[in-house]
């Protein structure tokens, strides 16, 4: 059976600073980097065969790290990234006037096509991570990879393999550098396709980690 790890990138200098990302960048804190180790760490022993990350600043170094840890190579793949967030991007979540507000709700409420201005919506998103992740079923056989992605990236996609909408990822904490599992089963009764062994997981942690909502 496939098993597919799942990681959020480390903390960031954004995430600290409660700035909205999306498809900008900002650079690992400490922090940030050593949650990325802390992760190699727990994963080394696992037998990683793939490190493939969003092509963001941010997941790049934390796949590096991973990588370094686990002896394997980093592949690069756009469709693992965050949200693309729009005219917000770059943004203070505390500097948000009411319409502006309105549109990140537009993101989260259940409107079919709803996007901040010039951004992407969640149904988008989820179909590049769902493409992403189903490529790992043409690795061969054997094959135990772990992508690095993003906070609302990685909720969309675990909350619609579990069936739920893809707006649902703001219900699903995934703090930075935590952990997630989900295996591709051929079973026809234990709903064949994708299941979520394990979500959100920072045990390997040694301090308590941002979410990207920090509330
Ligand atoms: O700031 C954002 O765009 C998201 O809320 C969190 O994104 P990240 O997981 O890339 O930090």
């Amino acid at each position: 059976m496939l098993q597919v790890y799942l990681v959020r990138h480390g903390e960031t200098q954004w995430n600290a600073e409660r700035r909205i990302q999306g498809q900008s960048d900002s650079a690992l804190t400490e922090k940030g980097e050593r949650q990325a180790w802390q992760v190699a760490e727990r994963v080394k022993a696992l037998g990683i065969t793939h490190v493939i990350a969003s092509d963001l600043g941010r997941t790049r170094r934390t796949a590096e790290i991973i990588a370094q840890g686990c002896g394997c190579d980093v592949t690069l793949d756009a469709r693992l990234r965050e949200l693309d967030m729009g005219v917000l991007e770059r943004r203070h979540l505390d500097t948000l006037s009411e319409e502006e507000e309105g549109w990140r709700r537009l993101l989260v409420n259940g409107t079919p096509d709803g996007r901040i201005p010039e951004g992407e919506s969640m149904l988008e998103m989820s179909s590049r991570m769902h493409a992403a992740l189903n490529a790992c079923r043409d690795l061969p056989i054997g094959s135990r990879p772990l992508l690095v992605s993003h906070g609302m990236a990685l909720g969309c996609l675990v909350s619609t393999i579990l069936g739920l909408p893809a707006w649902a990822e703001r219900r699903l904490r995934l703090r930075n550098c935590s952990i997630s599992r989900v295996d591709h089963q051929e079973s026809p009764w234990l709903a064949p396709g994708w299941v979520v062994e394990t979500a959100g997981d920072i045990s390997h942690l040694d301090a308590p980690a941002l979410d990207e909502l920090q509330r």
